[in-house]
């Protein structure tokens, strides 16, 4: 847990990681909302505006143009091995920038400040870094953990409402994955007016709950494919609406899958049917819903897709019971196809 560092002031923590960091070889990414909050986070730092690289905004933009525009950026302005590349903003921001920190002259130094709730509790975490192909997900990518994670809460007061709920998706997997007192709490939280001091503790259990799993299979050799909980259909189903042109959120897509694997998990583990339902109803109450069932071909195809796979098929992780997981469990186009029905 060193490597994360919470505060309610990370102008003064970056500039504290950032001593003896010279201004030339100090090197930022962000999306076009998130950079905004450079000035202020680098208030106490001697940066240049110039070794800034802005990708624009979305899903669609983790893409190998932004990785190369990051890439330009450093090559042109000198940076070095030695160098630092700042990476603020959400997911796509630290996924995508922490891919080219780790590919640039083979690896830099890395350091991310997660502005999202999504990015707060989970993408900032455990390493895993990359970027979309051909409207597959994450298909591009490597395993290298950033230096530093500075989580500030307060950074979230302007995130969008929709946006919250999207990162509340990663956060209710976390809760099924590690116990019914977390579970519990979730579930009677309102997402929309969190208590703030309430919150920071449900952000800060989400945080240990991943960072157990990573530290224990930091590569996704066994157990870390539970973090994978929700995404072998979620996955999908965001990949479908990428390609439509549509603008679905991974949590959003996270959360509809959650619910078709937890029926699986109902239907091959024994996963309690009455918890099941509780979660179904609050997805159901909070997030989008999707016409799966117009697309089911098309999401099965993308499932093919999944880097969990082998040759044995679809590959799912399922719970016997909230904190009890079982990974590498193999499901049938039938038996998905009914899972799908549920969303
Ligand atoms: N590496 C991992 O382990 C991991 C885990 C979960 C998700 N992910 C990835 O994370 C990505 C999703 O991340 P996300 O949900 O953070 O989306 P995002 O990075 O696209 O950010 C969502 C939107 O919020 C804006 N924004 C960011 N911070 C803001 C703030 N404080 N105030 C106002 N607006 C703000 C962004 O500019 C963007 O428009 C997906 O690509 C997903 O695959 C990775
Ligand atoms: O950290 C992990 O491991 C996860 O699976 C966390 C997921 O929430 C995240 O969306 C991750 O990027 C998915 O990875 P992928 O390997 O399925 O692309
Ligand atoms: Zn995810």
């Amino acid at each position: 847990m060193e490597r994360i560092i919470f505060t309610t002031d990370s102008s003064l923590v970056l500039a504290e990681l950032l001593q003896g960091v010279r201004h030339d070889q100090l090197f930022v990414v962000a999306d076009k909302h998130t950079v905004g909050f450079c000035d202020k986070l680098l208030e106490k730092v001697n940066w240049m505006p110039l070794n800034v690289a802005v990708v624009d905004c979305g899903e669609e933009n983790k893409s190998l143009v932004s990785v190369a525009r990051v890439w330009s950026m450093l090559s042109k302005r000198g940076a070095r091995r030695s160098s630092i590349l700042l990476c603020v903003g959400g997911g796509m921001v630290t996924d995508m920038g922490g891919f080219a920190a780790s590919t640039f002259k083979r690896g830099m130094r890395c350091i991310y400040v997660p502005t999202t709730l999504l990015a707060q509790v989970d993408a900032s975490l455990g390493g895993k870094t990359g970027f979309n192909l051909d409207g597959l997900k994450n298909e591009i990518g490597t395993f290298s953990e950033p230096e530093r994670v500075v989580i500030d809460v307060s950074l979230l007061q302007t995130l969008p409402v929709r946006e919250r709920v999207s990162g509340y998706a990663e956060m209710l997997k976390h809760g099924l994955l590690s116990d019914m007192e977390y579970l519990e709490r979730l579930l009677v939280c309102d997402t929309n007016v969190p208590e703030r001091e309430e919150f920071l503790e449900l952000i800060k259990k989400s945080v240990s709950v991943k960072n157990d799993i990573v530290t224990q299979d930091p590569n996704e050799k066994g157990i870390r494919k539970a973090l994978n909980f929700g995404h072998t259909i979620g996955h999908a189903i965001e990949s479908c609406s990428m390609m439509r042109r549509e603008n679905m959120l991974h949590g959003e897509a996270i959360a509809l899958g959650i619910i078709a694997e937890l029926y699986l998990s109902v239907r091959e583990k024994g996963f309690p049917g009455e918890v099941y339902r509780r979660v179904r109803e609050f997805i159901k109450r909070y997030y989008p819903t999707y016409p799966v069932m117009e697309h089911a071909d098309t999401l099965y195809e993308l499932m093919l897709h999944d880097k969990k796979n082998d040759r044995k098929g679809v590959n799912f992780t399922l719970l016997e019971d909230v904190g009890q997981f079982s990974i590498n469990n193999y499901c049938t186009k039938e038996q998905i196809t009914e899972a799908l029905n549920q969303i």
